[in-house]
């Protein structure tokens, strides 16, 4: 696989007969009287039964579904993995996992994840016994506890976790703690979690993996019998299964997986270079850019970068509100990884949920943006980018005086700043959700 531009090197090969894969394992004509080519969805809740207990491989919807079965192997395969368990969210996947455990174990997170997952950590599982901590992943040493669980690039701050010594240090401290990767981010086509010694590997599927914004799903693939054995009682006894119908949509969305990601990857590539050099901008956090602390390791570990970038804009929440208020192509939504631009603010919007204090100290601050990065031109994404930023800057000029050096700096562009310098900026106070 080509390298990106500025990358400064090779990354991961990719996977051998992705692309291949994606479009026909699980996917067998041969399976349906029909020899349907496309899998159909099959909306029957129940399955007839030649005599009691004995059926065809199918009794009852929740416990399996023919076009979920076909999704399964499909993920499972583009993860290198033997086992995958679709379910109704990408939480639903969390708590599932969760659910593995008893109450009392322990469960150390990374510390900087979507704010849902902090939420349900922290307000649900810690109150019903499990005793969870957050810790800063990217430092290998720090963690000593019970089930590990990483979510590399995390969110927002696209934090990279090195998989391979997180797995190797857990499970040479205890072969039972199961490191789970949050593998959302990156999609199957550009990492494979379980290849780097992790034992589970999840996603919100709502997001790449599908990749159209319509459809919520989690996907959880693994290798082990034994867990697979616990999560596939647990699909079906906790019940958090997809429709039959949001199971078509993202087994049909994985057949342009790889065209999808690659597209990402240089469409963010070229915003990145972009915003780097641009003065209005205070620091760009994207991967795949050289000034990434863990650029490196993220070449090792990764065929590719996502369409996921973080930036903080100069200024202050009038300057990020404005110049997400005046974005005319990116949307103003949360989510990503739909092959349209999205663009949100994240301690107003999906990391509100973060306690306060935890957002100071993860540097979600007023001025950071998320960008989801999606598939239009490259040149329209920019402009919309850089008009925005225009218009953030020229809205305050009148009355801030920092605005006015902003605008003067415009004309004067500079290289950024040193990439750990300080830009927080207070926050302001907003309820938690
Ligand atoms: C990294 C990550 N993991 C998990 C989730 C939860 O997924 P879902 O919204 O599908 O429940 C999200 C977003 O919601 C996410 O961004
Ligand atoms: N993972 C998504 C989800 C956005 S937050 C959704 C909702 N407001 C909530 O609080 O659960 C993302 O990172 O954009």
């Amino acid at each position: 696989m080509a390298s990106g531009s500025g990358s400064g090197g090779e990354w991961l090969s990719g996977f051998s007969s992705f692309a291949t894969d994606a479009i026909h394992v699980g996917q067998e004509p041969e399976q349906w009287n029909s020899m349907a080519v496309v899998p159909p969805i099959s909306l029957s809740t129940t399955f007839k039964q030649y005599g009691p207990g004995k059926h065809a491989g199918f009794e009852y919807s929740r416990s399996g579904n023919p076009t979920r079965n076909c999704l399964e192997k499909a993920v499972a395969s583009l993860d290198g993995a033997k086992h995958c368990v679709a379910l109704a969210s990408g939480l639903a996947a969390t708590v599932t996992v969760t659910h593995m455990l008893k109450s009392g174990d322990g469960i150390v997170c990374m510390n900087d994840v979507y704010g849902g997952t902090n939420r349900y950590f922290q307000r649900i599982a810690k109150e019903i016994g499990y005793d969870i901590s957050f810790a800063d992943c990217t430092k290998p040493e720090v963690l000593k506890a019970g089930v590990w669980s990483e979510r590399t690039p995390s969110n927002p701050t696209m934090k990279v976790v090195d998989i391979q010594a997180c797995s190797d240090l857990a499970h040479e401290q205890n072969k039972d703690i199961i490191v789970v990767v949050d593998n959302t981010f990156m999609s199957a086509y550009f990492q494979r979690p379980l290849a780097l010694g992790a034992d589970i590997c999840m996603y919100s599927a709502t997001k790449y993996m599908n990749g159209h914004s319509d459809v919520v799903m989690g996907l959880i693939s693994v290798n082990r019998e034994d867990l697979y054995e616990r999560l596939k009682f647990l699909q079906n006894a906790l019940g958090a299964v997809p429709s039959p119908f949001d199971c078509y949509m993202c087994n049909r969305g994985l057949k342009t997986l790889h065209l999808r990601m690659k597209q990402h990857f240089k469409n963010a590539m070229a915003v990145a270079e972009f915003l780097e050099r641009d003065p209005r901008v205070d620091k760009v956090i994207f991967p795949g850019l050289p000034s990434h602390p863990q650029h490196e390791l993220m070449k090792k570990q990764c065929t590719g970068c996502p369409g996921m970038i973080t930036f903080y804009i100069k200024g202050k929440l009038e300057h990020a509100t404005a110049f997400l208020n005046n974005l005319k192509l990116f949307a103003l939504a949360e989510s990503l990884g739909g092959y349209e631009s999205l663009a949100e603010h994240p301690a107003i919007m999906t990391h509100a949920s973060v306690p306060e204090n935890e957002r100071v100290v993860l540097g979600i601050s007023d001025t950071l943006i998320r960008l989801s990065v999606g598939l239009e031109d490259e040149e329209d994404i920019i402009a919309d980018l850089d008009q925005a930023l225009g218009a953030a800057v020229s809205v305050f000029a009148h009355t801030h005086t920092q605005t006015h050096t902003l605008l003067q700096a415009h004309k004067h562009p500079q290289k950024p700043i040193d990439y750990y310098a300080s830009t927080q900026t207070p926050l302001s106070n907003r309820s938690v959700p």
